[in-house]
């Protein structure tokens, strides 16, 4: 099946991840807000991307089958995510004159344009496989951190996102339909999709450690 031979190609760039610093912080309580801000923000950012994405990937595909799932992907995303979002932004006052203000981090500019990309370049399918890792790879991550928790209640709230049943519910009709879309001609091109993905993931928590910026 596609998704476990991704998932096995995949292993060490997702435990990089789920190992990240920023994870581990997050995890211990030591993650500095400032640092949670600065991921929210760009996050924001990225969720657009990820909608839109979903969006166009619909509008492009002939399999209604495919494009209503895409479509139910965007609304569970705004139901869940979105939703949740809203309650940090107003605890860590993130005004939208802020989220308006923020210019896109140079490794969030690069993997919403991998997402993007995958469309023009591997079509829905590659859409499909790309978008993968950002729902598997919170799930997994959701897991593993609900284990102990979180002693800070923000950092907490943010887990259980990921943990509740109608995110794991979206996930699983996510990875049902990469593998209908996976077939032997497009497989390489979904793998690479979906390995890309991974990376960007990873690179994602540095980059809000880091607070990335496009200054040399
Ligand atoms: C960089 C980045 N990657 C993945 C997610 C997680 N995520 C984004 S949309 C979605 C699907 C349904 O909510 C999930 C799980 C994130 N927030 N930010």
């Amino acid at each position: 099946m596609f998704t476990d031979d991704a998932h096995t190609a995949t292993l060490a760039s997702w435990n990089a991840s789920k190992h990240h610093p920023f994870i581990q912080a997050l995890q211990a309580g030591t993650l500095p807000l400032s640092t949670f801000r600065y991921y929210l923000i760009q996050d924001h950012y990225y969720l657009q991307a990820f909608a839109k994405v979903h969006e166009l990937a619909a509008q492009q595909t002939t399999d209604a089958a495919a494009a209503a799932q895409l479509r139910a992907g965007a609304q569970s995303l705004e139901d869940g995510e979105v939703a949740n979002r809203q309650t940090f932004y107003r605890e860590l006052d993130i005004t939208p004159a802020e989220i308006a203000a923020t210019p896109v981090a140079p490794t969030n500019y690069a993997y919403t344009s991998h997402l993007y990309r995958m469309l023009v370049t591997a079509g829905t399918p590659g859409a499909i496989a790309g978008l993968l890792p950002c729902y598997w790879l919170y799930a997994e991550i959701g897991a593993e951190l609900a284990r102990t928790g979180s002693p800070v209640p923000i950092y907490q709230t943010w887990i259980d996102t990921y943990t509740a049943n109608d995110y794991t519910d979206a996930m699983t009709a996510q990875l049902a339909l990469t593998n209908r879309v996976a077939t032997p001609e497009n497989t390489s091109a979904l793998l690479a999709a979906f390995q890309k993905s991974s990376w960007y993931e990873c690179h994602f928590w540095q980059m809000a450690l880091d607070h990335e910026t496009w200054q040399l």
